[in-house]
């Protein structure tokens, strides 16, 4: 009892609100995790209750609109919680182990809610009648879909969607600075998970025009998402990541960019 009072009377009073981030962190990244998960069945219309096309028919003027207003929504907020100078203020107000779950947390609600209110657009643009082809490109597709998931193993899985940040502080750890790496992959092309991104949602045996505007918006996002994510990663690691992008092309991997 003496000996547990000496060593020092902080760590009780810390040990609740270091368990309920640990707590909360975990309902993001399961809320991340389904949702990654309903997005593949949403994407290639399987498996899954409402897809892309699927779902309340309207004219093609409220489609379109809804449809932009929500990838913007999306790509607002992932683009504007990711800056540095967004985090150094919100962090006034939540607290920094749990600043990647909540932005986590938010990815998730967003793309929830365009799972949710998604118009479907079906005219088709094209379609692979030939049954082998069509098996090939939707497995093209699930290709995409596995670049993705080992690309973030390969960076740093449980860092990108906050467990590493909410277990480190219910450890009392400090987290340790970010690193810069080139697994794999990354020795090929400097954005696998994006170009995963791209392959899982132009490889469409049946291309509807609804699905044709989710491929194109999000390939036109991940560009702008690419510049200011190189930005940072130049701020962060210096002239280490402009020789990269010197050696290793941005998205193809057979020819180099700079
Ligand atoms: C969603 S991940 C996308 C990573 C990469 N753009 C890709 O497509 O594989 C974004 C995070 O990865 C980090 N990141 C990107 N490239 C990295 C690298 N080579 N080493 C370490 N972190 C990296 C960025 O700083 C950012 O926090």
């Amino acid at each position: 009892m003496t000996q547990i009072q000496s060593i020092s009377p902080e760590v009780p009073a810390n040990r609740m609100p270091r368990f309920i981030g640990f707590l909360y962190g975990l309902v993001a990244y399961f809320a991340f995790f389904g949702t990654i998960l309903y997005a593949i069945g949403f994407v290639g219309g399987y498996a899954v209750p409402k897809t892309i096309d699927s779902g309340q028919e309207s004219s093609v003027t409220e489609a379109l609109a809804v449809n932009l207003l929500l990838m913007s929504l999306f790509a607002v907020q992932h683009s504007v919680m990711a800056r540095k100078q967004f985090k150094e203020w919100w962090t006034q107000y939540v607290p920094k182990p749990v600043e990647r779950s909540t932005y986590v947390l938010f990815a998730s609600l967003c793309l929830m809610l365009l799972f949710w209110q998604w118009r479907p657009m079906p005219a088709i643009v094209w379609q692979i009648s030939e049954p082998d082809v069509a098996v090939t490109v939707a497995t093209l597709s699930l290709g995409g879909w596995v670049i993705v998931f080992t690309s973030t193993f390969l960076i740093n899985h449980f860092e990108l969607f906050g467990l590493h940040q909410v277990t480190n502080n219910l450890t009392g750890h400090e987290m340790p600075p970010p690193r810069f790496r080139t697994p794999l992959y990354y020795n090929f092309v400097r954005h696998p998970i994006y170009l995963g991104f791209i392959i899982a949602f132009w490889a469409a045996p049946t291309m509807t025009v609804g699905h044709l505007l989710f491929a194109a918006v999000t390939t036109a996002y991940i560009f702008v998402g690419i510049f200011l994510e190189e930005h940072d990663l130049v701020e962060m690691f210096g002239d280490e990541y402009r020789q990269y992008k010197q050696r290793v092309s941005m998205l193809l991997p057979w020819r180099k960019s700079a």
